[in-house]
């Protein structure tokens, strides 16, 4: 039996299984058998992983990355060219993009990488079309574009994420706030610091005998957590992605349609045109909030700050030391202290900080060499 033939049968008996007392350690089992044939879709045995293949990975530059993703023919090249003014094919035909196409958008004096990428279809992470490649691609992405046809946006939409969620892509999800200690003896301890409403005991206990964990310390500070978020913390593998839900086309809809579409108010989600150029000023916006960026000026000593060109750091990785080596390896060795001034700073007239001084947006630095 393949494992998408097992998976199938999984998924068959989960459904016809009611949920009740008698049945909730029976469904944990399940839920982490599915989560198990998953990860063997994702990484097939004798190699080969999961990462994109030939033509699928292409070389990375700038700051942060954002993949298109969506059915084919949504409108995701004609969007991506003209974002970045690189060509990337497009044409009424579906598959007309056939691989990675990467370009560069300068956007609040950020150098950020887009990748087009081909359509995919329902059944892509199960290995239809060139789907896996794709989501492999998407993977390792900073942001996510799931470029949706304004006529049925929810439809795709729900298809898309959960073809992104079996190759453990978690859109617009925190990781979940739970922790599992492996022990040695002791038999299973769960403690929650927060009252559960989604998740139960014995549901976990299955879900660790799935796994043979047999003594563990599982203890739970998220009171909505569910036994998927337990099994995501369990396999351990998932990437957790900010996504916007780019409805594209809307040129081809109505004035009334599009009200009701913002009265709806889907969240993430951005109504544009691409090839009208519709709202692609919000749609900006809304990548630059996601991208969750800091700009850092430099300010030479006695002189006004450079407001020009900032340095762009990635958000948890924003000290005065990262800052310094995006500037040059060196700075850090010479470095004696720094002056900064904006909103990481205790005081309006600036504060002297070390190497480990956390950076906010917008910060002006200063930096004195020894
Ligand atoms: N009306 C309208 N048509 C659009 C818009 N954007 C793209 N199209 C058309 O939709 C068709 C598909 O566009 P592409 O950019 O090739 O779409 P794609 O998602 O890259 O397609 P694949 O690479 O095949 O997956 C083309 O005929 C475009 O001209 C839009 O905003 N409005
Ligand atoms: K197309
Ligand atoms: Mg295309």
């Amino acid at each position: 039996m393949t494992t998408a033939q097992k998976i199938k049968d999984i998924e068959e008996e989960m459904a016809k299984t009611q949920r009740n007392k008698n049945t909730e350690y029976h469904l944990g089992q399940l839920k982490a058998k599915l989560a198990k044939l998953r990860r063997e879709l994702i990484t097939p045995a004798g190699g080969g992983g999961g990462g994109p293949g030939i033509g699928f990975d292409v070389a990375r530059t700038g700051i942060a990355s954002v993949g298109f993703v969506g059915f084919p023919s949504v409108g995701k090249s004609t969007l991506m060219s003209k974002l970045t003014g690189t060509h990337s094919e497009a044409a009424s035909y579906e598959f007309t993009t056939l691989t990675t196409v990467p370009g560069t958008l300068n956007h609040n004096g950020a150098r950020i990488q887009v990748l087009d990428l081909p359509g995919i279809i329902e059944g892509a992470k199960d290995g239809k079309g060139r789907g896996r490649q794709v989501i492999a691609v998407a993977r390792t992405c900073n942001l996510i574009f799931i470029v949706l046809d304004v006529l049925k946006p929810l439809n795709d939409l729900a298809i898309l994420t959960n073809e992104l969620e079996g190759f453990g892509i978690r859109l617009n999800k925190k990781a979940p706030n739970i922790t599992i200690k492996k022990k040695e003896s002791g038999g299973v301890a769960i403690t929650n610091t927060v009252p559960l409403t989604k998740i139960d005991a014995t549901e976990i206990r299955a879900v660790l005998s799935e796994y043979r964990m047999s003594n563990a310390a599982v203890s739970i500070h998220q009171p909505d957590a569910t036994i998927e978020d337990f099994i995501d913390v369990v396999e351990g593998n998932r990437v957790y992605v900010p996504a916007i839900f780019v409805l594209n086309k809307i040129d081809a809809i109505s004035i009334e349609e599009l009200d009701l579409l913002y009265k709806a108010s889907i969240p993430n989600s951005v109504p544009i045109s691409s090839q009208q150029w519709l709202n692609i000023d919000e749609l900006l916006e809304v990548m630059w909030d996601k991208l969750n960026l800091v700009r850092v000026y430099t300010k030479p000593r006695g002189q006004q700050p450079d407001y020009s060109s900032p340095v762009v750091l990635r958000r948890g990785r924003c000290t005065v030391e990262d800052f310094c080596n995006a500037i040059h390896k060196e700075i850090v060795k010479q470095f004696k202290n720094a002056m900064v001034y904006g909103t990481s700073a205790k005081h309006a007239r600036g504060q002297k900080v070390g190497l480990d001084h956390v950076l906010e947006d917008e910060d002006i630095i200063c930096i004195f060499k020894k």
